[in-house]
């Protein structure tokens, strides 16, 4: 007669990592003398908790694959873990508390470029991670409870600025004010409703409002259905050492691009 807990053995048996996702503190306090055979890795934003392996995520990633990916990709990142590795992961998947496991065989091709993104880019992580607050916040609310578009072209500001041209004079022109700051967010939200694209330096200074791109859109793939929006910001990244991450006036959802591929799509209503 098989139980339940012959499952979650199954799950386990001979795992050489364990990820606890966000766990409270009370949670934790259970591994704090952690014994296992296996790695034990905290992935949460911020140090929430006080583990010795920890990997940082900067946005909680409503769709669990993405949070999975995030985890194990910073774990491998570190040397945590290598191709072969079998780990399983314990998430909340629905509220606050720890309900889900999964078992996960690591290898390079689930590596989907998703920690990469925020870790590896040449804008800084903070920074990647403000642009995709206020790309989820105007997708969330809009414009005046309009839909809007945005496109925002993050990091080697210097090359994106010769890769494209301006469509109205620059409200950024004199200014050094940077992503993250709330009267700075509240100014792009209102930008927003104008064409083109912002161009954010390395450090998050806003550099230009208003810039038509002009990449070679050779070899770049972008989902059907989607335009010229898309398409620029996606090429952008592949033409500099930028990512570009585009929230859709059509679909409503955020996307993020590097080196002219789509990373990671999410649905702004989700946060
Ligand atoms: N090369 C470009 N550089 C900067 N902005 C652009 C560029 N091409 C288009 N845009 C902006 O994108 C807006 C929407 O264009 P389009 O509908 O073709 O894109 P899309 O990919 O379908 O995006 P959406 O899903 O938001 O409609 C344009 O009004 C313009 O502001
Ligand atoms: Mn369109």
């Amino acid at each position: 007669m098989a139980t339940l807990t012959d499952i979650v053995d199954d799950l386990v048996d001979g795992v050489d990592g364990v990820l606890l996702f966000s766990p409270s503190g009370s949670f934790y306090e259970r591994f704090e003398e952690w014994e296992g055979e296996a790695e034990l890795v905290v992935v949460a934003p911020e140090k929430a908790v006080d583990a010795e392996t920890f990997v940082d995520l900067p946005l909680e990633f409503d769709n669990i694959r993405d949070r999975i990916r995030f985890g194990i990709e910073g774990s491998m990142d570190k040397g945590l873990f290598e191709e072969g590795d079998v780990v399983a992961c314990a998430a909340p998947t629905f509220d606050g508390d720890i309900d889900t496991l999964v078992r996960v065989r690591v290898s390079e091709e689930m590596r989907s470029g998703i920690y990469d993104l925020f870790t590896n880019s040449r804008a800084e992580p903070s920074v990647v991670r403000d642009v995709f607050d206020v790309a989820i916040e105007l997708g969330k609310k809009g414009q005046k409870g309009k839909p809007v578009g945005a496109l925002f072209v993050v990091g080697d500001a210097g090359k994106v600025m010769n890769k494209s041209r301006p469509l109205s004079y620059n409200p950024f022109e004199k200014s050094h004010v940077h992503v993250g700051d709330p009267i700075v967010n509240v100014m792009l939200k209102e930008f927003s409703r104008l064409d083109g694209a912002f161009v954010i330096s390395d450090s998050g200074k806003i550099v230009s409002a208003y810039r038509y791109l002009e990449p070679s859109a050779e070899g770049v793939d972008i989902p059907k259905g989607l335009g010229a929006r898309h398409m620029a910001g996606g090429a952008i990244t592949r033409d500099t050492n930028a990512i570009a991450i585009v929230l859709s006036e059509s679909d409503g959802l955020v996307r993020a691009f590097k080196g002219g591929k789509i990373l990671l799509e999410i649905d702004p209503e989700e946060y």
